[in-house]
């Protein structure tokens, strides 16, 4: 491609890969997570919509359960989403790290910038998805939304035996901590580096760059795009949803 006809960083097409390969163990027995119904519509329907609902967003690709994938392939065909984005489905591996890499790997080699969303977070608002596109079209090559911590964290020396009491070791200083969402944004090359050279278990994206010794930044992200973890989390959805359908009309 020649320098003129080469995408401006604000065209530069965007893809975003959903781990949804999860079985939701802390969820209790039942369908794979991402599967599961949140006032109806499966959670990952929430989550592809809420991506999809970015404008900069092209191409949709879903990193369904390893069985799994020609019942999720039904269930986008099953469900209105943007004409103006691709979807495809791929299937998972045994880790979240496993499934975003193969998930990376499905990507045509245009796209230069990734997030990279967890199925959990079906209620994310698409402000905070066009933020992090923001700021990795800026130069970022990798972007956490990031919230202020409401609870004062203990570090512990963990119990061998679950529930035991553990004694507590420090107290962080909270100001300067944050608990992270997704969507994850990254430059794509950046991220492929960070999946390559990272062998460890991670428990999310950002860090693998982190260990590559690159800038990751934070930017505000949304008490709405809470991990949907435990049954408790299952019923704040429903009541989000529903403030949603009263005040929005959908
Ligand atoms: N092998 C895996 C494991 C997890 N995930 C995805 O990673 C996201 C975040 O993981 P988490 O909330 O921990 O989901 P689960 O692994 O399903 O939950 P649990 O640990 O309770 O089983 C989810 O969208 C999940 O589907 C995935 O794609 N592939
Ligand atoms: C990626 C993540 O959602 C950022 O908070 C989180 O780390 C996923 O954690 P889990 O171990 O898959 O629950």
């Amino acid at each position: 491609m020649s320098d003129e006809s080469r995408p401006t960083p604000a065209q530069t097409p965007v893809a975003a890969v959903i781990p949804a390969a999860g079985r939701g163990v802390r969820l209790g027995p039942g369908a794979p997570k991402a599967l599961r119904a949140l006032n109806g519509t499966p959670m990952l329907i929430h989550a592809v919509r809420a991506l999809a609902a970015s404008r900069h967003v092209s191409l949709v690709v879903v990193v369904a359960p390893p069985d799994g994938a020609a019942e999720v392939k039904s269930l986008l065909d099953a469900h209105a989403l943007p004409e103006r984005t691709d979807f495809q489905v791929v299937p998972g591996g045994q880790s979240r790290q496993e499934s975003v890499r193969i998930g990376l790997d499905a990507l045509p080699p245009h796209y230069r910038i990734v997030l990279v969303h967890d199925a959990a977070r079906p209620l994310v608002p698409v402000d905070t998805v066009d933020a992090v596109i923001e700021a990795v079209r800026d130069g970022a090559p990798a972007v956490v939304p990031a919230l202020p911590l409401a609870d004062t964290v203990k570090e512990v020396e963990p119990a061998a035996v679950a529930d035991d009491p553990e004694p507590v070791v420090a107290t962080p200083d909270r100001a300067r901590l944050r608990a992270v969402q997704t969507p994850q944004g990254f430059d794509r090359a950046t991220l492929v580096r960070a999946h390559e050279s990272v062998t460890e278990n991670v428990t999310d994206d950002a860090s693998m760059v982190e260990q590559l010794g690159l800038p990751v930044v934070a930017v505000p992200g949304h008490e709405e795009a809470f991990k949907v973890t435990r049954p408790l989390d299952l019923i704040l959805a429903e009541a989000v949803l529903a403030r949603r359908r009263l005040t929005d009309g959908f």
